[in-house]
């Protein structure tokens, strides 16, 4: 070794020493902002400062390249609750096959969808934020709203950081996935619990943990099929298309297959619509086990292969447009439907800052602060 090494090897035994008695007495708990009352001999004042509202979306690339999107998916693929097979062989698959391919065949896809703004997923997800936070303000309620990507930025932690900056010692999380899936709802929870987990002084925390069958939820997603449909009239055929999931997780327990069914049976009759009219798959399988079934882009193919014309797809599992609906929906299953003999794809945007759904947004996360306002 290079005797300029910054390596401790290279320090004085008297200085290594030092180095690990300080180590040895840090706090493993991030230091708080200094408090000049931290000695106030009074109690605490009565006021408890406004409610914090924490949205968390999965997380996207922070610009359309492959360096971002490579970063992006390294993070995300890491997690153990995404790729539920045993770590070393994964991230062997990982580092040697994907993170080397996917990042570069992705790029052009998302720079097909990004916004002057940004990509889709974040800009959709920081209107949500913004729309409601004003339906508090109009009420005068003190909640203050951040947005929060699992993955990417905003991080989780900055966004807490926020909240408390604005003096929230309550949070209420809310995953953006109206099913509940380990692989999402569960990993925005730890990375929540994570992030306290380093605090002296924690907030008081609570979840939303799903709201598959709420009622402003599903009357959100009805309203704008009528709307749709009021513009452009019916079609033979409405596909409401989730993200897919391993099938082994649901077989795992993940109540995720059942909580997708229950809102397409209730979107169904929300719409006055018989089973035939109106049907269920699931996209985006990734890998190459079985996933949850039947497949969105087969589904779409067959339906051209047997003589229907006319379909609507919706995604009612997602609450803002991003890859998954812009592009694979919008983009491949479109050109499979149309090649394969179909007429007409419409494709009915996700709720986005629909307001509607943000008034339904609003009521779940007022009923959930009950005791706190
Ligand atoms: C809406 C719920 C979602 C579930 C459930 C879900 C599960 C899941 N996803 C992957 C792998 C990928 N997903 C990717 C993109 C992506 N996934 C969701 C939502 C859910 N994923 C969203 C909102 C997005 C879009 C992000 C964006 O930037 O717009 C990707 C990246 C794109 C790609 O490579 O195709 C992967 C990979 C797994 C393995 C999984 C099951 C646990
Ligand atoms: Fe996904
Ligand atoms: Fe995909």
């Amino acid at each position: 070794m290079r005797p300029s090494s910054p390596s401790c090897f290279a320090l004085r035994p008297q200085t290594q020493s030092t180095f690990l008695l300080a180590k040895l007495f840090a706090s493993r708990f991030r230091p708080e902002p200094a408090d000049p009352h931290a000695f106030d001999t009074r109690p605490p004042p009565r006021e408890p400062g406004p409610v914090g509202v924490l949205l968390v979306n999965l997380g996207t690339p922070d610009e359309p390249t492959p360096g971002a999107i490579r970063r992006y998916l390294a993070e995300f693929l890491s997690d153990r609750r995404v790729i539920e097979i045993p770590q070393w062989l994964w991230q062997i698959v990982l580092r040697g096959v994907v993170l080397p391919r996917r990042p570069a065949a992705l790029a052009p896809r998302y720079r097909e969808i990004w916004m002057p703004e940004g990509s889709p997923l974040l800009v959709w997800s920081l209107a949500q934020a913004r729309s409601l936070q004003q339906v508090f303000d109009t009420e005068g309620l003190p909640v203050r709203v951040e947005a929060a990507m699992r993955y990417g930025s905003p991080a989780v932690a900055s966004a807490i950081d926020s909240l408390r900056g604005q003096g929230c010692e309550r949070i209420l999380t809310v995953p953006m996935y109206p099913q509940y899936a380990a692989g999402t709802t569960a990993t925005a929870v730890d990375a929540v619990a994570a992030v306290a987990g380093a605090l002296r002084n924690q907030p008081e925390l609570r979840f939303v943990k799903r709201f598959y069958a709420d009622a402003g939820y599903i009357g959100a997603l009805a309203a704008r099929v009528w709307a749709h449909w009021d513009a452009h009239g019916k079609p033979e055929k409405l596909l409401l298309s989730f993200h897919g999931l391993p099938r082994r997780v649901v077989e795992l327990g993940d109540p995720y297959y059942r909580d997708c069914m229950a809102t397409a049976e209730l979107l169904r009759q929300a719409l006055g619509a018989d089973g035939a009219l109106v049907e269920l798959a699931f996209q985006s399988r990734f890998g190459r086990a079985k996933w949850l079934e039947p497949y969105t882009e087969p589904t779409l193919k067959s339906w051209a292969a047997a003589g229907v014309r006319r379909v609507d797809v919706m995604c009612p599992g997602f609450l803002a447009d991003c890859l998954e609906t812009l592009e694979e929906i919008q983009g491949q299953c479109r050109a499979s439907f149309l090649a394969a003999g179909g007429q007409e794809f419409r494709y009915i945007p996700c709720l986005n800052d629909d307001p509607a759904w943000i008034d339904a947004l609003a009521a779940l996360v007022r009923r959930q602060l009950g005791g706190w306002l």
